[in-house]
Order: structure tokens, then C-alpha cells, then sequence
């Protein structure tokens, strides 16, 4: 079928999910230290309390950028790949077309630009570098270094699309050097820091001072109607790139500081009228209209339902992950089989909620909605903000 997704919630006819396959390590320097500042300290949990421990930095091995190369353990990839079938399975059961990346050759682990080099990872969080407008492809520039050709692993999947009639487009690519970063969020947040890499920014032949960095989750689509969330330069920059790119066909709807970044395990629209919200307080920084949709707080789970972690196992997300949903339609929604306060809740609202096993999201940074890119679903340029 032909490129149709512009809003979060219409029935979906076919998708994108991330893989896992071949991923080997997290590499620690500058850009991943700056995108997971929030997730380090940010709530009293004891589990990011390993980020402070100097000792992960003699663990893993050096990088040639300067950072160091964490591993990942085998046991949570083998895992987190069969929790992805199984969500590949139940879209597929309902009826959905299911289309996947190509996974990364385990012998190139390393890639270089003119300004640095960074090992690679598998295309799993695509949520994150391309935004679908419509019948728009956009990829992205990205926040992560070792994620800069990430988009080439969606390749064949955005190829078709292309010959089926999608429009396609790349934002400018950063030189991503240490000064092209804004690090006035991470400097002035509550969480965290302060952390080496971050205090102490190497220059470059290649800066040209802060570039715009900005993911696609950081936008939420209601029809023509996109809310984009700004917490830094970089972001503006990028907001400014997508504004003129879009002018005319799509608004956009600037929010400041609702995150860090990424807006899905924040809010996330349902069906027209209805949101999900991690609390009341989310309302206050959207734009007025969305402000009268009726919110669904996820209970607080009464049980911690995520697996026990080691002290060098790197945690990349808030506990408030699973809020990540992903709508199959208006009435239907995939949800972690782990909450099940939050399925009834769901169902009490009237959705019907299909459970899906999901464990190591905390360690891969991302729920249904990351791990996912909807690509075809009914709905078109509606105006649901009026
Ligand atoms: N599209 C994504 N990768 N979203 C994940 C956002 C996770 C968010 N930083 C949290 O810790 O809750």
C-alpha cells in the first residue's frame, strides 16, 4: 500500500518493528551521555544510581572516539528479539502488514564521518529517526552518534514506499562534533551529572557551533496538526528545518520542555478526544485544544514489574515506559502484559487491550510506540485540533 500515516490512533494496515539482532555494546561518550542525561537521576530509583559508579568506565572497553564501549549481555538481546517476534506475531495476527530492517553485519562495528567514528546499533528505537507526515518519509538528524546511519538500515522498506508514489526527504546531517551540542538542558536539569564527557566538550576543525539535532519522537501527529517538543537549541533548530519543510500542508504546534526529548512515554493520543498522559501536569504544557481532551493517568503499578537488573547493566528509560503504547485502531491497543492496572484501566475507558510480552524495555530505551514506525493507517489531513 501506498505511504498513509498521519496520526497516531487510525487503523494501522502495516508497520515497521525494530530489531535487536547483532546488538553488542552501548558506546559511552559525549552525544549518549547528553540524550540519557534525564534517565540517570532523575526519580528515586535505585537502579540509576549504577550511572554515577566511575567504575563502568573501566568496565567496558576504550572506543576510538574517547568514550567507552559498554556490553550488552547476550541473554537480554536473545531476549528482547523473541519479545519482538511476539509483537510481530500479534500485529500480524490482526491483520497488519509487518515489515522489518535490515539487521547489522556483527563485523562492521565500527563507522567513521569526518569529525568522529562511533560503533554501530541495530535500527531498533525507528520511532526515534524518522517521522512520517503524512505521505512523507522524513528522516531525521540524530542525537546519538552511534545512530547517525541508522536510517540506512530502513533503506529497502523507505525504497518501496519511494516507488509506490511517498515523497522522501533527509534533514541536513550535523557534523556532530562536541560543539555542535546544546548543553544548556543537561547542565541546568535537576538530574544527574555532572558527568566527564559533558564538562568537558573537545573542539574540532569541523565545529560550526550548535547544529540542529532533533528526533522524529519528539512529535506527536493529530492530522495536520503536529506538537513538537523543544528542550534545547538543537531542537529549535530542527522544529525551524520541519516548520519551513511542512509549511502549508501540516502546523506545528511547538511545546518547551515537556521532556528531554522524546514525548511518548509522556503523552500519547489514543483516539480523537482521548489522551494518555503520565500526569495531570503534561495537560499544562500542550497546546490549548488538546488541553479539553478527556486523559487517562496509568495507575500506579502495585507490584515493580520490571526484571532485577545488574550494577553494570545501564538502565535507559524513566519506569514510566510503558505508557508507550502503540494503537492498533481507535478501539484497540497493544499494552505490556506486565501492567495490568493500566489494561483495565484501558478497558474501563472502552479500549480493547491486547497484551503483549515486553521485558527489557528499560534496558533498550524504548516501549511498543519506539520500537515501532506506523507507515500505513487509515485517516488523512483531518483537523482534530478545532
Ligand atoms: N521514542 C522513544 N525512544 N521514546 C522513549 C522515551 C523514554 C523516556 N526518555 C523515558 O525515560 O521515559
Amino acid at each position: 500500500m501506498s505511504l498513509n500515516s498521519y496520526d497516531e490512533w487510525s487503523p494501522l494496515k502495516e508497520v515497521i518493528v525494530g530489531s535487536a539482532e547483532n546488538y553488542i555494546s552501548h558506546e559511552r561518550e559525549l552525544s549518549f551521555e547528553l540524550f540519557f542525561h534525564d534517565n540517570i537521576a532523575g526519580d528515586n530509583d535505585a537502579a540509576r544510581l549504577e550511572w554515577y559508579y566511575p567504575r563502568l568506565r573501566s568496565r567496558g572497553g576504550a572506543a576510538p572516539s574517547g568514550g567507552t564501549r559498554v556490553p550488552v549481555k547476550p541473554r537480554y538481546v536473545a531476549e528482547l528479539n523473541e519479545d519482538l517476534q511476539g509483537l510481530v506475531d500479534t500485529l500480524t495476527s490482526l491483520g497488519v502488514t509487518v515489515h522489518r530492517p535490515t539487521d547489522v553485519d556483527p563485523s562492521t562495528v565500527e563507522m567513521r564521518t569526518p569529525a568522529w567514528s562511533a560503533s554501530v546499533v541495530p535500527a531498533l528505537n525507528i520511532r526515534d529517526n524518522t517521522l512520517i507526515a503524512g505521505d512523507e518519509i522524513i528522516e531525521t538528524s540524530p542525537m546519538i552518534r552511534s545512530r547517525y546511519f541508522e536510517t540506512q538500515l530502513l533503506k529497502p522498506v523507505f525504497q518501496e514506499y519511494f516507488r509506490r508514489g511517498a515523497r522522501w526527504s533527509v534533514m541536513p546531517r550535523p557534523l556532530m562534533t562536541d560543539a555542535s551540542f546544546d548543553l544548556s538542558y543537561a547542565r541546568s536539569s535537576r538530574a544527574g551529572g555532572p558527568m566527564e564527557p559533558i564538562e568537558d566538550p573537545q573542539p574540532s576543525r569541523y565545529d560550526v557551533g550548535h547544529e540542529m539535532l532533533f528526533d522524529a519522537a519528539q512529535c506527536l501527529r493529530f492530522g495536520r496538526d503536529i506538537v513538537a517538543n523543544i528542550s534545547t537549541r538543537n531542537h529549535e533548530l530542527g522544529v525551524d528545518w520541519l516548520e519551513r519543510h511542512l509549511e502549508g500542508r501540516f502546523r506545528i504546534h511547538r511545546v518547551h520542555k515537556l521532556s528531554d526529548s522524546h514525548i511518548d512515554s509522556m503523552v500519547l493520543a489514543l483516539r480523537p478526544g482521548t489522551l494518555l498522559c503520565r500526569s495531570e501536569a503534561v495537560l499544562d504544557f500542550l497546546p490549548e485544544p488538546l488541553r479539553k481532551w478527556d486523559v487517562i493517568i496509568p495507575p500506579t503499578p502495585e507490584t515493580y514489574g520490571f526484571p532485577q537488573y545488574e550494577d553494570d547493566d545501564l538502565i535507559l528509560t524513566s519506569q514510566y515506559i510503558d505508557l508507550n503504547v502503540l494503537s492498533v485502531g481507535p478501539d484497540t491497543v497493544l499494552v505490556n502484559e506486565a501492567c495490568p492496572e493500566l489494561m483495565r484501566k484501558l478497558e474501563r475507558h472502552g479500549f480493547t487491550v491486547v497484551p503483549v510480552r515486553h521485558r527489557h524495555r528499560r534496558l533498550f530505551g524504548g516501549g511498543f510506540h519506539c520500537f515501532t514506525l506506523d507507515t500505513v493507517r487509515e485517516g488523512g489531513l483531518e483537523d482534530y485540533l478545532d
